[in-house]
């Protein structure tokens, strides 16, 4: 058996590193400023264990560009290394002195620390023709300049440089030109560097007065809100935060503030926007950061799929970076991250809603949509979600009081002597128009039904999907059919029609119309009630209306015909008129006229079968004045 090392020919994988370690060219800025924080907090970690003695001064990181030059310099007053350092950091690619230094001091906020790999550095030569480094180490030897062309040879020399620490000049090379420009990079650092905790300073060529450069302030914010601990802050600090990230966004309702040291590192403030319209929501607004460095916006994995709804940042040096993103699904870390945030936000939402029901009520309007969300999508949040998860009635009930919110248990109770059809599950009245579906609504609560109010994007799917997950409950749309039916208890209702005047009734009402299936029913309702009722059955409304929702075999199927029931009430007055009438021809108009002001009532009534019904009762009209003016002349 023989054993070995495969050999790496550096000339033939520089090239490569060069190219393809990041698609993004941008970062080459943010990985050496970096190392530049990286080098100014172990300066601090030395200093404060007494290993680097004397003052540190300001540190600092300045990024100069020199348009004429072609250079983008950045400069830091950290720790600097001496020419053994630069040897052994920056000449063995792939060794990190970011990692050793870790394992050395651990324990001393060591997750400070930004490197891990020993790559960053190189991202530099994906935008330059040549790299220099200045630097000066805070122990007592000399300074080196070390410079490089992208190829593996590198040149190394003692140099005079005054302070401690290290300036990197980048050659920018040809193709890279757009980075000569002062608000390409001012761009790139808004994004990546923000909330670094060392302040940066951005200067180039055209502020070459020196008390014009005094007066620039750092493009960073080095202590962001959610390093902060949540005692230190108020409510005034989250939102002045939130408008930091969001200026053009209208106030959050709330925040949640997150903070874990073990098993895994996160910190962070999650924000709830408020919601106008549901199709508002924007998913990718939560930015991702690694010790305050910028790394995305694109959290699809980090997050579920609910929570992307939510505003905020989340900081986690644990969450591998610089792997591929499709790895990060199966990543361990990333699985606990989800769950504990998953956690947390239900825990939010239960506590305020057992503290503050009044407002949290307030805000289901926003609210509601977070948390059926996640029911629909996550199970565990279901669980929690059921109990705080509310329905909101679609009116005050005519007695001048609020509108009411019930969680399931509650709507349960209160509506269990009354809305439990003849299998036992409990019926859920709702309604998606509160205009539309006036008169059903009435209808249901004359009854002591409770109808509430369902109708954002996701309620459709979200009725579905509680049927399934939650047991012995049906949802029935408040116009699904007549208030007497619509919880379907088996109870028969007397007619004061015979037999044989339901059957010749029901033949008037055989009526064809284009673009609707009717099916008719003649039943005794009460004498309030009106002639007749159309209503869509909930089966064969729902799938239309999610058909609409869907591809092209949507549209086939939601352009099908709209399929409804006209109840006739034979217990209706008018009916022993109509059914006296000799004259068949105003008969069959009467009766299709009744049928039209039902389906009017739904909105059914379009097109050429509304055009019909106006011609028609204009034409009732003249034909009754007439017969009326022959009657008073005999
Ligand atoms: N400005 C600097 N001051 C002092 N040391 C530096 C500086 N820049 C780089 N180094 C040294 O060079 C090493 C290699 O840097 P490089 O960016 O390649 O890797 P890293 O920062 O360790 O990890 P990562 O690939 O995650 O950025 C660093 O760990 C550090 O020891």
């Amino acid at each position: 058996m023989q054993k070995g090392t495969i050999q790496v020919q550096t000339e033939n994988i520089f090239p490569i590193i060069k190219k393809f370690l990041y698609s993004d060219h941008d970062i080459f800025l943010r990985e050496l400023i970096s190392n530049a924080v990286d080098a100014s907090q172990k300066l601090k970690t030395l200093s404060s264990i007494g290993e680097a003695k004397g003052e540190f001064g300001d540190l600092i990181i300045e990024v100069k560009l020199d348009e004429e030059k072609k250079t983008i310099t950045i400069s830091d007053r950290g720790i600097g290394m001496t020419a053994a350092e630069v040897e052994k950091y920056l000449n063995q690619v792939a060794f990190s002195g970011a990692e050793e230094f870790v394992k050395k001091y651990k324990g001393q906020n060591e997750n400070a620390i930004i490197g891990k790999f020993g790559l960053g550095f190189y991202s530099a030569f994906m935008v330059s023709d040549k790299v220099e480094v200045f630097t000066k180490s805070f122990k007592e030897e000399p300074a080196v300049r070390w410079e490089c062309d992208g190829s593996p040879e590198y040149m190394l020399e003692e140099t005079e440089k005054a302070d401690r620490g290290t300036d990197i000049v980048l050659h920018i090379n040809e193709e890279s030109a757009e980075f000569l420009d002062a608000e390409r990079i001012r761009g790139i650092l808004n994004r990546f560097c923000r909330f670094l905790p060392v302040p940066i300073y951005f200067r180039h060529k055209e502020e070459k007065n020196e008390e014009e450069k005094e007066e620039v302030a750092p493009i960073n914010n080095t202590q962001p809100a959610w390093k902060k601990k949540p005692a230190d802050l108020t409510a005034e600090d989250y939102q002045n935060f939130y408008r930091e990230l969001y200026p053009y966004n209208e106030p959050p309702l709330f925040w949640i503030h997150l903070n874990v040291d073990y098993p895994f590192n996160l910190t962070g403030i999650l924000y709830f926007p408020k919601i106008k319209q549901s199709y508002e929501i924007q998913k990718d607004k939560i930015q991702l950061y690694s010790n305050q460095v910028f790394v995305t916006d694109e959290v699809k994995d980090i997050v579920p799929e609910f929570l992307m709804l939510l505003h905020g940042v989340i900081d986690s040096p644990d969450i591998p970076l610089n792997v591929s993103r499709s790895y990060l699904q199966g990543d361990p870390n990333v699985k606990k991250i989800n769950n504990h945030i998953t956690k947390k936000v239900a825990d939010k939402l239960e506590e305020l809603f057992n503290k503050e029901r009044k407002e949290f009520e307030g805000k289901w309007d926003s609210l509601g949509l977070f948390v059926k969300y996640g029911m629909m999508t996550d199970d565990k949040f279901m669980e929690r979600g059921n109990k705080f998860h509310l329905f909101e009635t679609a009116t005050n009930g005519g007695d001048g009081s609020e509108k009411k919110f019930y969680t399931l248990e509650e709507y349960r109770m209160a509506t269990e002597t009354l809305q439990k059809n003849k299998e036992g599950k409990l019926v859920i009245l709702y309604t998606t128009d509160l205009v539309q579906q006036d008169a059903y609504i009435k209808g249901a609560e004359a009854k002591g039904y409770v109808v509430v109010k369902l109708d954002t994007i996701i309620d459709p799917s979200f009725i579905n999907q509680m049927e399934m997950k939650w047991n012995e409950v049906h949802f029935n749309r408040v116009d699904a059919d007549i208030a007497d039916n619509l919880i379907d208890k088996q109870e028969n209702q007397e007619s004061v029609l015979s037999k044989d005047e339901e059957t010749a009734l029901k033949g008037l009402f055989d009526i064809k119309m284009p673009g609707l299936t009717m099916t008719v029913d003649v039943k005794g309702l009460s004498t309030e009630a009106p002639p007749v009722v159309a209503t869509r059955p909930e089966f064969t409304r729902r799938m239309k209306d999610m058909a609409s929702l869907s591809g092209p075999m949507g549209s086939f199927y939601a352009n099908m015909p709209d399929e409804v029931t006209l109840t006739v009430n034979g217990n209706h007055p008018i009916y022993q008129q109509v059914l006296k009438n000799d004259d068949k021809d105003t008969q069959a108009k009467l009766v299709h006229n009744l049928a039209d002001l039902a389906l009017l009532s739904q909105g059914l009534l379009k097109g050429s079968n509304l055009t019909n019904f106006i011609n028609r009762s204009v034409d009732l009209l003249g034909v009754g004045s007439q017969k009326s003016e022959v009657g008073s002349m005999k």
